[in-house]
């Protein structure tokens, strides 16, 4: 395409947006083709192409067999953890999908239907999803790593009619049991499902509860297939939940119509990828990165996509990832820097890559944290590639600021994470409203409508998307993140405006652990926040003040905190760090002052605020960091 390609797709797609996103919808297959653009969606954003028809897994899996692809290979299975490697061609997984959505069928799953889907890295999790939505049913996966009570939590949202999970998961060599989890979580949750189906590892046997609990292969064996369910383009084909400012997560409501367009338009523009062609997304199934790079977009393109049940160290070395891109042909990559910092670590030489031919391989993209200046240029030189960070959240669903490498090639600008994609007008904004000027910082918003591919909404809460996206700016979705636009058009993003922390690119609420922390009968008042890591990007913090009286000592409550946490939220949180002090920095109207606290942690020297109660408090805090 010619240099001006981006912006002349960028100029369509702002100037009249339906008529851009339909001709983009026109490239896929439908079961009728939409006629109508953007509108407003019952789950208090907006919603595309919503009298076309379409069903997801079929796009996906159906309609590339037709197309002739049925002996192409679709998925990759590569789990260094169990020591098994499996692949599926798009024929071999289609019927997979099929005879499983019969199970399902059978077990009494009907189109709308929630089901939760708590599972580790293996094929049945991607079967298991598009099963979901060959019935029309939505899908809830819930990252394998999440404690009990965060699972009982989405499970009393989504009330799910089923509940899909498998024996145990394997984190490097630990077997982690998941069925006494789900166990836990649905004594705990209120809401109780119909059934679940187990599929037993051989690396654990889970016990089952008769007449709830139903063995996965033996649901599988007694199924018949069953065809896809069309349905219309804003069907809701999935709710992933995510991290909010306080304890109750999100449930981001995603699409059919406008999540395939978006989809295969990505894979297009955003990673230049040809169907035929192995995609790589180094994530996990319980992220949105699994949800659109794993499963959907790979397989809408007609790529071949890569499941990894590894790490990126200790499985068995620092070398893993090349060898899984040698070994598969792997054209991208897309995973978060932290995996490539926790590489770098261990091997910063890059020595264990020279044992395998990346001849294949064309680009790298991270994404899910800022990719930092020291690992963009380490991971440049070492593999001379282009290594090209993009920005998005689960909310979007795909890039918002890329480098648009379908379109055009443009020069990587270290730190910036791109230029607005096209269909996403990235504005920056002042307190007041007001568009920044270039290199000014603020908010970071993309003015209304968002392209296909983005959130439907907030499952059954249409208010609090309003309060949390909508109402800051009116006309504009508030993204969360502050940063700002320099004069070539190239995004930078600074971090979260909000309590939102992003711990080794998961993202986590310090007002959620501040309420897991506040509940210990020793506990005062607290608060939580993020400080810097090298390898992990950020690290929460806990600052505690005991109640008088208390008679544990500071290790012991300290002690119990991390395991509280740990045990409520799960191991991901990282919370390995609390400081009991005396008393915490307050304003004269008692509210704490977490952006000075934040500041301190972070080795800065913040301005005392004028409004500080006492600002003796603050060297009591540095001593005690
Ligand atoms: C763009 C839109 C988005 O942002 S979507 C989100 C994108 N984010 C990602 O893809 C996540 C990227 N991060 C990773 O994949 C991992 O953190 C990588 C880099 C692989 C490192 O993994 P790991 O060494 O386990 O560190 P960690 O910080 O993830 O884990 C901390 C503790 O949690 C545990 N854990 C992790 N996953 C699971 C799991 N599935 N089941 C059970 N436990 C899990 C880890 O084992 C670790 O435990 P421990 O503290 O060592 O005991």
């Amino acid at each position: 395409m010619s240099s001006s390609a981006y912006q002349e797709h960028a100029a369509r797609a702002a100037g009249d947006p339906d008529a851009y996103w339909l001709e983009q919808a026109r490239r896929i297959r439908w079961h009728r083709a939409p006629t109508r653009g953007h509108e407003a969606a019952t789950q208090g954003g907006q919603q595309w192409f919503a009298d076309g028809e379409l069903n997801t897994a079929w796009l996906a899996l159906d309609a590339q067999v037709d197309a002739g692809r049925g002996e192409q290979t679709a998925l990759i299975h590569d789990s260094p953890a169990s020591g098994r490697q499996q692949r599926f061609t798009y024929a071999e997984l289609t019927e997979r999908v099929a005879r499983f959505a019969g199970g399902l069928r059978e077990l009494g799953l009907a189109p709308g239907d929630r089901v939760v889907i708590y599972m580790p890295m293996v094929p049945e999790a991607v079967i298991a999803m598009l099963a979901c939505a060959r019935l029309g049913a939505i899908h809830s996966v819930v990252f394998g790593g999440f404690a009990p009570h965060e699972l009982a939590v989405r499970i009393d949202d989504a009330r799910p009619k089923l509940v899909l999970s498998a024996s145990c998961g394997i984190e490097f060599d630990r077997i982690i049991e998941h069925k006494p989890l789900l166990d836990a979580a649905l004594d705990e949750a209120v809401h109780k499902p119909a059934a679940t189906v187990i599929l037993q590892r051989e690396q654990a046997e889970a016990s089952m509860h008769p007449g709830r609990d139903h063995d996965w292969r033996a649901v599988e064996a007694s199924a018949s297939p069953v065809d896809a369910v069309p349905v219309p383009g804003n069907h809701p084909l999935y709710i992933l939940y995510t991290s909010g400012t306080t304890g109750k997560p999100k449930g981001i409501v995603r699409d059919h119509g406008g999540h395939a367009v978006a989809m295969h338009y990505s894979m297009e523009v955003v990673y230049g990828m040809q169907p035929g062609e192995v995609f790589w997304a180094a994530s996990d199934v319980g992220w949105v990165v699994g949800h659109s790079y794993i499963v959907y977009a790979p397989l809408i393109y007609g790529c071949t996509t890569v499941l990894y049940e590894g790490k990126p160290v200790r499985t068995p070395d620092a070398g893993a990832f090349w060898r899984v891109i040698a070994e598969h042909g792997v054209t991208a990559m897309f995973t978060a820097p932290t995996a490539f910092r926790a590489i770098r670590k261990e091997d910063p030489d890059c020595a264990l890559m020279r044992s395998y031919d990346l001849s294949g391989l064309k680009r790298l993209f991270l994404a899910g944290e800022r990719l930092d200046p020291a690992t963009h240029d380490w991971l440049k030189e070492k593999t001379g590639l282009p290594v090209l960070d993009h920005w998005w959240q689960t909310e979007t669903g795909w890039a918002i600021a890329c480098n648009p490498v379908g379109l055009e090639s443009v020069e990587e600008t270290v730190g910036a994470a791109g230029k607005a994609t096209p269909g996403f007008q990235v504005e920056i904004l002042d307190p007041d409203g007001e568009t920044c000027g270039p290199g000014v910082q603020g908010a970071v918003c993309i003015r209304q409508p968002l392209p296909p591919g983005c959130l439907l909404g907030l499952w059954r809460d249409a208010e609090r998307f309003a309060s949390s996206y909508g109402a800051a700016y009116p006309g504009y979705y508030l993204s969360g993140d502050g940063g700002y636009i320099d004069e070539a058009g190239q995004i930078f993003i600074m971090g979260r405006m909000d309590d939102v922390i992003n711990v080794a690119g998961h993202r986590l609420s310090t007002g959620e652990l501040e309420e897991i922390v506040a509940s210990h009968p020793a506990v005062a008042e607290c608060a939580v926040f993020g400080v810097a890591d090298e390898l992990k990007g950020q690290l929460p913090l806990g600052l505690v003040v005991l109640k008088d009286g208390a008679t544990q000592s500071a290790e012991e409550v300290s002690t119990e905190l991390v395991a509280r946490v740990r045990a409520m939220v799960g191991a991901v949180a990282c919370f390995r760090r609390v400081e009991v002090v005396p008393r915490l920095p307050k304003t004269r109207s008692g509210k704490i002052l977490r952006r000075t606290l934040r500041a301190l942690a972070n080795g800065e020297n913040p301005e005392v605020p004028s409004t500080i109660d006492d600002p003796a408090i603050l060297d009591e805090i540095r001593a005690a960091l």
